[in-house]
């Protein structure tokens, strides 16, 4: 599913109008019966319902959802918020035909009425603004937004809640704060940020006739639970396990054994053949009763660097520590320009001094920070990130030729040459040390399996965090939640997702 910036949904509004030949009317109609269907689940036949009109094509859709519900039968108040002038274009023309159809609308004139209407209602429906909304709210939205969020009342939102901008990029702004959004098409930027994502409440996405094949493709979708069944490939019946990757984990120390460990056993879960690591000698004794099927190698004494040759990927950083007279190892490592190479948490601290030398590498490499560490890395600071975590991403990929999985509740992974992956599995169960180093294991073994970097690593987000929402669907809490459950979850989730 793509993902889309309100100028790319403006431009597959017109190649509907343009190559298909479908007018804006007829979209409007698509689109307002398809929320109206699909907000239907949140909404019981005895319930009152007011929907809010605003002065742009989102209250044109208002005015079909509400003239859809009312030929259902449901209790409806239709409120225009704005003076009739400011009805135009398309959502006039449906104004006339929700007018024609012998239904009745109510003129905003003092936030008053208003109040009183949603007092007694169960239900109300934002059909103010969607992606045509710029800089902060005005009057009367504001008033009208403000009654809407203290009333204990069910708030669903068609398209985008009012005021939340469509792209990212902005922070200043006030909005209608959904329970649940009925998504037009395909979902905005916004509903991937971490400080616009909480006013969608849940969401999903309605098809309003657009047609798929003509449309500009964005380069940035949503990686699901299908495309992870259409591309994680089969375990061959005759492979031996060389068939499945030799991967070598550098990392851990004396008093970070745990971060390694489970790195390595969350490779091996996610079907690697050999898993070597390299550590600290004092670590060894903590990390192999753990992990019985990992071997260790030599070569981490005094600050020596292992000897690197002969495997099919690498990972590097988990527990590793960040004193820079370990630099050493980074320079080495990117050396080892034909292996492929994934480098997280103390690794990124290391490498940061690196990075004109990684666009000599000539296998992938994969970083894989968190904002903290993507802000160390970038010189950005973590709000810059958080607040156009796409084009950051986009463009500290292309730059370093990397790939880069900048983790969080919703996950962005992006090609060196600026494709952009979207995960969303996961919960705040995973908010927990050690998430990312299990993360990092089945990683470097899914990129061992395959070909196809790009698909390793967007399968490799998912079933990560596909595996949390499985336990904490059956057996689990978010609270109890560990790393190492997540690890021991995977059996489940591959019987899910392989064929
Ligand atoms: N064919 C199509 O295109 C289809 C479109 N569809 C639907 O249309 C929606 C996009 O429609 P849109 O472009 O009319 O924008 P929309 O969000 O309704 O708002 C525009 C109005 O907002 C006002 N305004 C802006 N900022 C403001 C602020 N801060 N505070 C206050 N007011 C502000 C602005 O005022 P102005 O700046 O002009 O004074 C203008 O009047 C889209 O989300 C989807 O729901 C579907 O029906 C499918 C077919
Ligand atoms: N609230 C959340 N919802 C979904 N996934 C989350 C959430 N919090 C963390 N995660 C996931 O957990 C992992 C945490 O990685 P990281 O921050 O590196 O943890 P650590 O370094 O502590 O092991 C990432 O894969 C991230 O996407
Ligand atoms: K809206």
């Amino acid at each position: 599913m793509d993902i889309v910036t309100a100028q790319e949904m403006y431009e597959r509004d017109r190649v509907a109008m343009e190559a298909a030949g479908l007018d804006g009317k007829m979209l409007m109609e698509n689109a307002g019966r398809a929320v109206t269907y699909d907000l239907l689940r949140h909404i019981r036949k005895e319930h009152t319902i007011v929907v809010l009109i605003g002065a742009g094509n989102n209250g044109g859709d208002g005015f079909v959802i509400a003239r859809t519900l009312l030929n259902l039968g449901y209790d409806v108040e239709a409120w225009q918020v704005v003076p009739d002038a400011k009805i135009t274009g398309d959502a006039e023309a449906h104004k006339r035909i929700f007018q024609a159809s012998g239904h009745p609308y109510r003129l905003l004139k003092s936030s008053e009425d208003l109040n009183t209407s949603l007092g007694r209602a169960d239900v109300c429906i934002d059909a103010m603004l969607g992606i045509g909304v710029k800089g902060r709210l005005k009057e009367p939205y504001v008033d009208i937004v403000r009654l809407c969020n203290e009333k204990s009342i069910v708030r669903l939102a068609v398209d985008l809640p009012s005021g939340v901008p469509a792209d990212e990029g902005q922070e200043d702004f006030e909005a209608f704060q959904a329970h649940y959004t009925s998504i037009i098409e395909a979902p905005k930027q916004s509903a991937f940020l971490q400080h616009t994502q909480p006013y969608y409440g849940e969401w999903s996405v309605v098809e309003i006739g657009i047609p798929p094949k003509q449309l500009p493709d964005p380069r940035r979708r949503l990686w699901d639970g299908a495309d992870v069944k259409r591309t994680l490939p089969e375990r061959d019946a005759h492979s031996h396990k060389g068939s499945h990757g030799k991967g070598l984990i550098i990392g851990g120390s004396p008093l970070m054994p745990g971060s390694v460990a489970m790195t390595a056993r969350a490779s091996l879960r996610s079907g690697a053949g050999l898993i070597a690591v390299s550590t600290d000698p004092e670590a060894i004794p903590a990390i192999s009763p753990y992990v019985q099927e990992a071997t260790f190698v030599e070569g981490r004494d005094g600050g020596q660097v292992p000897d690197l040759e002969g495997y099919d990927g690498i990972a590097f950083g988990m527990g590793f520590g960040r004193d820079s007279k370990k630099e050493n190892v980074v320079e080495r490592l990117i050396e080892e320009k034909e292996t492929p190479l994934l480098v997280d948490a103390d690794g990124l601290y290391l490498l940061k001094g690196f990075l004109p030398a990684l666009e000599k590498r000539e296998a992938p490499t994969v970083l894989t920070p968190h904002p903290g560490e993507f802000a160390h890395l970038s010189g950005l600071s973590i709000k810059e990130i958080l607040n156009s975590p796409f084009s950051h991403s986009k463009n500290f990929a292309e730059e370093h030729g990397v790939y880069l999985v900048l983790k969080g509740p919703s996950t962005i992974i992006t090609s060196p040459d600026g494709e952009q992956r979207v995960d969303i599995s996961g919960n705040a169960g995973l908010a927990k040390g050690g998430s990312g180093d299990v993360l990092s294991g089945i990683l470097l073994s899914l990129m061992m399996q395959t070909e196809d970097v790009w698909d390793a690593l967007s399968n490799g987000c998912f079933l990560h965090g596909t595996t949390a929402d499985l336990l904490v669907q059956d057996g689990h809490s978010k609270v109890d939640l560990l790393a190492s459950d997540v690890i021991e979850g995977l059996s489940r989730t591959f019987r899910t997702f392989s064929s």
